[in-house]
């Protein structure tokens, strides 16, 4: 990857490489756009096969923060960290120690927050050395782990992607593949299966999958046989670029609604979908319940309003599919429509975000 014609071609301001030898950190904080204000975006690690891998990932993923902020109607911009390394047994204290350093040293213009292979008890590691952290434990007056608000959120989206393609937003009855029962998923299950659904699942993972099993009466897939499953609904809960040229020709399902970010692999695979008649919920409308959720730490937390807006993304949903259905654009540009006129609309007032004073994170 050309990494500063790549910058330039979509817009990155910084993009932040970190190592320390004695806890082995090796990280990217990609700072995609600050026009709305700090950078929020959680803090990814996974054993990438390639750096080129994770160079790759923490760029989709910055810029998927940009957009889904946006759209939210956050007053934030997008960003996000991968680290590379097994979260099951590289993790240590240092290491995300040495990491809040380097965010601290980014003064506000980066927040963290969890991701896939991080946890709440990373980020109060974190907390231990910047301000610039969310998600951390309620015992600090913060929101937890964000992964069951996303769940939430996904949830509500669902009900609105299943309302536009079967005429109503009862899920009872209806079949849904989940792909990647983790944290977000986990309790995305927990909502479909008190709502009547019936639940297909699959994960690397196979304790995963035998929890979803044991407490939602799951029936169990193999990880390669989860997109061809007769289901009304796909539910993308693991990692992106899962919607590509190998997976849709074996495609049921007559909704895509899932917590995953950057399902698309390439956007020409959103236009192919949208001309299938498939109904696709955009990942980072619907996943931003977790987003949602940490971002009210930036008012002092409190969990009943972040719920409210959380119950927002139903409307946002419903809003995407009305410009889709006015412009005749798939689902996916018709997000992206709808976070780029906000951000056009801010940038003509100001343009990247500067600490200037006291950052309500700020305790040093
Ligand atoms: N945690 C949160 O609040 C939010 C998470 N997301 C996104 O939602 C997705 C899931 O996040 P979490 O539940 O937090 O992560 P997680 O790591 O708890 O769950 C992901 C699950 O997917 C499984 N998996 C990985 N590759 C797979 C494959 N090829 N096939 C089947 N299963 C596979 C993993 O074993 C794991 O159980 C990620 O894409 C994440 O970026 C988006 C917004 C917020
Ligand atoms: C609070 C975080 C889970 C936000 C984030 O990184 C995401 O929505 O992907």
């Amino acid at each position: 990857m050309e990494l500063f014609s790549y910058m330039e071609n979509y817009d990155y301001e910084q993009v932040v490489v970190c190592q320390d030898k004695l806890s082995g950190l090796k990280a990217i904080i990609a700072i995609h756009d600050t026009t709305l204000g700090p950078a929020l975006g959680g803090t990814r690690m996974w054993m990438y096969e390639t750096e080129a891998d994770a160079f790759e990932d923490a760029l989709r993923l910055a810029k998927g923060m940009t957009y889904k902020n946006a759209a939210a109607g956050l007053n934030l911009g997008g960003g996000k960290t991968v680290i590379i390394g097994d979260p099951r047994k590289d993790k240590n204290e240092e290491m995300f120690r040495a990491f809040g350093r380097y965010i601290q040293g980014l003064n506000g213009r980066y927040i963290t927050a969890e991701d896939v292979g991080t946890t709440v008890q990373d980020m109060d590691t974190i907390y231990e050395e910047t301000d610039y952290v969310t998600g951390i434990s309620p015992a600090f007056g913060s929101s937890g782990n964000p992964s069951p608000v996303t769940a939430y959120g996904v949830y509500v989206g669902m009900k609105a992607a299943a309302k536009e393609a079967f005429g109503t937003d009862d899920l009872a009855g209806k079949t849904i593949a989940v792909q990647g029962v983790g944290n977000v998923a986990y309790n995305l299950c927990k909502h479909l299966h008190e709502e009547g659904a019936s639940l297909i699942v699959t994960d690397i993972n196979k304790e995963s999958v035998q929890r979803a099993v044991a407490d939602f009466n799951a029936k169990a897939v193999d990880v390669n046989e989860i997109y061809s499953v007769d289901c009304d609904i796909f539910a993308p809960c693991a990692l992106g670029a899962i919607i590509n040229d190998q997976t849709i020709p074996q495609l049921k399902a007559k909704v895509i609604a899932g917590a995953a970010n950057n399902q698309l692999k390439e956007e020409r695979h959103g236009s192919l979908i949208h001309e299938m008649g498939i109904v696709y919920a955009p990942d980072y409308v619907i996943n931003a319940g977790g987003v949602i959720n940490v971002a009210d730490e930036l008012n002092g937390y409190n969990s009943e309003r972040a719920l409210k807006k959380v119950e927002g993304i139903y409307q946002n949903i419903e809003k995407v599919f009305d410009i889709s259905k006015r412009d005749q654009i798939p689902t996916f540009k018709a997000a992206d429509r709808m976070a780029e006129e906000r951000i056009e609309r801010m940038r003509r007032s100001r343009r990247q975000f500067l600490q200037n004073g006291q950052h309500i994170l700020s305790r040093r």
